[in-house]
């Protein structure tokens, strides 16, 4: 017999044994440490709804509360085609476009963070069905806003129901699904977020053609699946975990029951129900749960890692490049409003479309991996995005027209496109003949629509074809395909791994006491990242010029990388009870407290007596003689 000592997965194990044995010998069943003669136990055994396949219900209750996902996907995403016609309609200058953007994502950071307490106290139905009330309210509000004012209570509306949804529905969707596809179901999440900003997209695209009101559709849709979320949420239950936590064991074993199908539930039951006790006695029962969160060692660790993977999500810069990618293929010589916003529509589709691999993934190769592999490819993809902007700005169109400008305007100094339109007062116009540009001038940008200069050739713009083009934050260039390519490929490894990990990893890194404000927490850095990246990304690119901030980002992912190799345990496939065990040890263990593929855990009689295990007694030696690692 070998033995290797591992006391967290001993520790889960005695719970388990030791309630289900309990549980046995209460309604005069078998227990597990009773099993049939001749039988070793395995932890399939442990589990044994895992093998079975998943009641339809759990997938009723996943997309349901994925539609929260659905929701912030859309009302992140369809601002920007909204904005195109917003401006005009309302004459908006650059700070009230900024508000209507940014009002949203800090308003959802707030919530987020505030979430963690209506959680944990009102528990997550409750906080879903609240969600989708806010995002109903918010959608109207947008919807039927007669200035730019009501609009702007609308954005801030829907920015509060985003923040408590993000951090909701991956606990709840975590908290529902066995342990099996739990990875896939919560994944599912994001893929619903990708989805809704694909959705926007498409609806940007569809209304962009009425330039009267179009806005009102674009924002106003998002009530569609607000309400139907809203209703669906009425006839689906709370979840089993909360309940139980709350003491609520009669509803709770219901609704497990219920939840699982025709699998018994006891063994779950009651994994859940000693380990809660087991929880709260460890990390104390009283006090602030953030305070406790970080006086307990596993919790702090955990909420290292959660807080760490949501910040570093953001700071690879998925925001700046969804955003840029308009752009991005306006460099590549994509010059009419329309099919850029059609060609913006396929990049969130390809967002959208390689989240689906993250969710075929996640179970087959684990978080850890995961996470490693689309985190070294995102790298990879800046350095080719940096390396593409680099090229275009090495080969930068120069100035060839120098028309007066006003003295206190900085246009008339730059010789070259690159400076010009790194300077946030000024634009590039220029005539071109196939990829020949010529013609050019740096000219003051428009102060109420940077759709055109303020003065000459370029102020007035039409869309035939002869006359100059106005390029504001870009340049032509004949490198456009390298951005792009570095552009196709950030998308494919990012959208698997990192678009869908952190939220994933963070739904079941906390025990139940911690979940709530752990959520909370992680997510309310994940949108302070969020506006940090999305609001600095010009300042920067103005300082470090778009090359520079591209290498930057790469360096902030090799920091990710490091973080993730060194912090973040395997969960894939673990009981939500047995992770905190993972904690346990040192933060970092460059993964070696993951559960090891090859151990395989028995559990053997060692005498045809049935041994009647107390709880708690497999501490001592001889109890541990029962089980061999190998
Ligand atoms: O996981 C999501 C997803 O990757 C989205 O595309 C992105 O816009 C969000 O910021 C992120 O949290």
């Amino acid at each position: 017999m070998s033995f290797s000592s591992n006391d967290h997965s001993l520790k889960s194990i005695n719970i388990r044994m030791g309630s289900r044995h309990d549980k046995g010998a209460e309604d005069g069943q078998q227990s597990l440490t009773d099993p049939p003669s001749g039988h070793s136990i395995t932890p399939g055994d442990l589990l044994d709804q895992n093998a079975s396949p998943t009641p339809k219900f759990v997938y009723l209750l996943a997309f349901f509360s994925a539609l929260g996902g659905f929701l912030f996907g859309y009302d992140t995403g369809v601002v920007s085609g909204a904005m195109l016609l917003l401006k005009k309609e309302m004459n908006l200058d650059t700070l009230w476009q900024e508000l209507l953007v940014s009002s949203t994502v800090g308003a959802a950071a707030i919530s987020a963070l505030s979430g963690g307490f209506l959680n944990g106290w009102f528990g997550r139905r409750i906080c879903i069905l609240l969600a989708s009330f806010i995002f109903t309210v918010g959608g109207v509000t947008m919807g039927v806003a007669p200035n730019k004012e009501v609009l702007l209570v609308g954005r801030i509306t829907v920015g509060l129901g985003i923040g408590i949804a993000s951090m909701t529905v991956p606990v709840y969707i975590a908290e529902v699904s066995p342990p099996h596809q739990r990875g896939q179901l919560v994944t599912v999440n994001s893929l619903f977020i990708t989805g809704g900003q694909f959705i926007a997209s498409v609806v940007d695209g569809a209304f962009s053609f009425m330039k009267h009101d179009g806005w009102r559709y674009m924002l106003g849709l998002s009530v569609v699946p607000a309400i139907l979320q809203f209703v669906g949420f009425c006839f689906l239950p709370e979840s089993p975990r909360w309940l139980l936590q709350k003491g609520q064991r009669e509803e709770a074993r219901q609704i497990l029951s219920q939840i699982r199908g025709d699998h018994a539930v006891d063994e779950e039951f009651d994994t859940i129900k000693a380990s809660i006790e087991e929880e709260e006695r460890e990390a104390g029962g009283d006090g602030f749960i953030l305070m406790r969160i970080l006086n307990h060692g596993p919790t702090r660790r955990a909420l290292i890692v959660g807080c760490g993977l949501q910040m570093f999500q953001q700071l690879s810069g998925i925001n700046t490049v969804m955003y840029y990618s308009a752009t991005i293929l306006q460099m590549g010589g994509v010059r009419d409003v329309k099919q850029a916003i059609w060609l913006a529509a396929a990049t969130s589709a390809s967002n959208f479309v390689f989240t689906m691999l993250g969710v075929w993934l996640v179970e087959r190769v684990g978080r850890r991996k995961l996470t490693l592999g689309s985190l070294f490819g995102t790298g990879l993809s800046l350095t080719l995005l940096a390396v593409g902007f680099l090229l275009a700005a090495q080969s930068s169109s120069p100035v060839t027209l120098h028309p007066a400008v006003p003295l206190n305007s900085t246009c008339g100094h730059y010789e070259f496109c690159e400076p010009c339109m790194l300077d946030p007062g000024c634009g590039f116009c220029f005539l071109e003949n196939g990829t020949t540009v010529y013609d050019s001038s740096c000219v003051p940008v428009n102060e109420t629509s940077k759709d055109r200069a303020a003065w000459g050739r370029c102020s007035n713009q039409t869309e035939e074809t002869a006359s100059p083009i106005w390029a504001y934050n870009y340049c032509p260039t004949s490198y456009s395909w390298v951005i792009l390519m570095g552009l196709m490929l950030y998308l494919a490894f990012f959208a698997p791994g990192m678009g869908t990990m952190p939220w994933t990893v963070n739904s079941e890194i906390f025990p139940l006491w911690a979940r709530s404000t752990g959520n909370a927490c992680s997510a309310g850095v994940n949108w302070i990242f969020n506006v940090l990246v999305s609001l600095t990304f010009l300042h920067v690119a103005e300082f470090l010029t778009y090359y520079g901030a591209f290498f930057m980002y790469t360096g902030l992912v090799v920091l990710g990388i490091v973080f993730v190799y060194g912090c973040l345990p395997e969960t894939k496939g673990l009981q939500l009870e047995d992770i905190e065990n993972l904690f346990m040890g040192p933060l970092c263990s460059c993964g070696t407290s993951s559960p090891n593929d090859h151990r395989h855990v028995q559990y053997i009689r060692n005498s045809s007596e049935v041994r009647s295990t107390q709880y708690g007694a497999m501490e001592t030696e001889s109890d541990i003689s029962y089980i061999s690692l190998k």
